[in-house]
């Protein structure tokens, strides 16, 4: 009887394995858009390393999400567990005090740092040496990031932001690539001078951030009909940082090209898929910043980085669609990254 059910089961597994195989067909073919339409798979393969033993600890990225305050613990983890799930080595939270407890329990591979603070638990006459205190507990690290992901959870206290906004400032100063979701980027809209003319800045906008953006610096509304030129003018004139816009073709551009990504993809749209996105993009810009002087033609690493972000999340929430369906959850796309990082690009086979 037991035989019987296990054979029934693995079978289920293999028709929901192949319908899958088919379906990822049709996302491949159907939604594609022509002309700017990345190679994603190769520039995905052609960016992450191989495994060998020679390597050591932190070789494959060490990555720094600056996020998570009282209301918001998910975000930050989120992205940061996702950075260590696609193979980066190490993954840091600066959050607030309130926060650390929380993202801590949710895993022990991340290090949590609580160090921000809010508005509310900070008289005015301390926020002068607090935020040196801040910015200094931050700086002990950066330059060992290889990448900071700033604004999952992150919250819009003014005191925080102000504090945040100098972290940004050293990290630009010591070049330390930035990825700017969330909150980060209401800051950088407010506030365009932190990451105007920084070419190692990577924004990924939602739809409502994206407008907000576009308002804000072009001074028009969201053009529906020609989504690729408008995109173009905007990351021109935030100075050549690179812009992916996500939707249901995910659009990135650095100023000088756009490139789409279209494969793939679910039709769920949970809260917390692009905190995955931030962490992935994150990794993938530090590993092409690796290998762009070995790459033909050469390319910008944050336009690669973003590309290969991009379409490992978009494979990740399909297949954890498959199995899922209405119920599928971020967590479950974490726990696809793996095997989707696997199925395009496996582990030394790849080159
Ligand atoms: N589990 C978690 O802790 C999560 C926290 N998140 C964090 O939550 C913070 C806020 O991000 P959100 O994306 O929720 O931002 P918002 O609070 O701006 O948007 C929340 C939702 O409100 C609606 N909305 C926003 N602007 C609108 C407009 N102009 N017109 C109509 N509807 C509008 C949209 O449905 C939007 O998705 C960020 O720090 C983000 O990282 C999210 O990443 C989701 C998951
Ligand atoms: N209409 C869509 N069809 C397919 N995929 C989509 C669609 N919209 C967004 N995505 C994908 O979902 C991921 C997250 O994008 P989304 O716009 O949901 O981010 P977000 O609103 O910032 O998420 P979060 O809840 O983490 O703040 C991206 O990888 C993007 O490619
Ligand atoms: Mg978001």
């Amino acid at each position: 009887m037991l035989g019987y059910s296990i054979a029934i089961r693995r079978l289920q597994c293999l028709v929901r394995f192949l319908v899958g195989q088919n379906k990822n067909r049709l996302h491949s073919t159907m939604t594609t858009v022509p002309g700017i339409e990345a190679d994603a798979l190769n520039v995905l393969r052609s960016i992450t390393p191989t495994l060998d033993l020679t390597r050591h600890k932190g070789q494959a990225g060490k990555i720094a999400v600056i996020g998570g305050c009282r209301e918001y613990t998910g975000a930050p983890y989120f992205s940061a567990i996702s950075a260590l799930k696609i193979g980066a080595d190490l993954s840091h939270v600066f959050c607030t005090k309130d926060a650390a407890p929380v993202i801590k329990s949710y895993s022990p591979e991340l290090i949590v740092h609580p160090i921000l603070e809010e508005s509310y638990s900070v008289r005015d006459e301390d926020k002068r040496s607090i935020s040196a205190k801040v910015l200094a507990e931050v700086n002990k690290w950066m330059e060992r990031f290889d990448c900071l992901v700033v604004g999952p959870g992150l919250g819009r206290d003014p005191f925080l932001l102000d504090c945040v906004s100098d972290i940004m400032k050293h990290a630009r100063h010591s070049n330390v690539p930035m990825v700017i979701d969330g909150d980060g980027l209401f800051l950088v809209t407010n506030c365009l001078d932190l990451v105007s003319g920084y070419p190692l800045a990577v924004l990924t906008p939602n739809v409502y951030e994206y407008r907000r953006l576009v308002e804000k610096v072009l001074n028009c509304e969201v053009d529906s009909q020609d989504g690729t030129e408008q995109l173009l003018s905007l990351a021109k004139r935030v100075g050549g940082v690179t812009i992916l816009r996500k939707g249901k073709s995910d659009l990135i551009s650095d100023g000088e090209s756009v490139k789409s990504v279209s494969i793939y993809g679910s039709p769920r749209r949970c809260g917390g898929q692009g905190d995955v996105l931030s962490g992935s993009v994150a990794v993938f810009l530090y590993w092409a910043r690796q290998r762009v002087a070995e790459l033909e033609p050469r390319s910008n690493p944050t336009m690669l980085g973003g590309i290969a972000g991009s379409i490992l999340v978009r494979k990740a929430a399909l297949l954890a669609f498959e199995n899922k369906r209405r119920s599928t959850l971020t967590g479950d796309i974490i726990e696809c990254l793996g095997m989707s990082l696997e199925d395009i690009c496996p582990v030394n086979r790849h080159r």
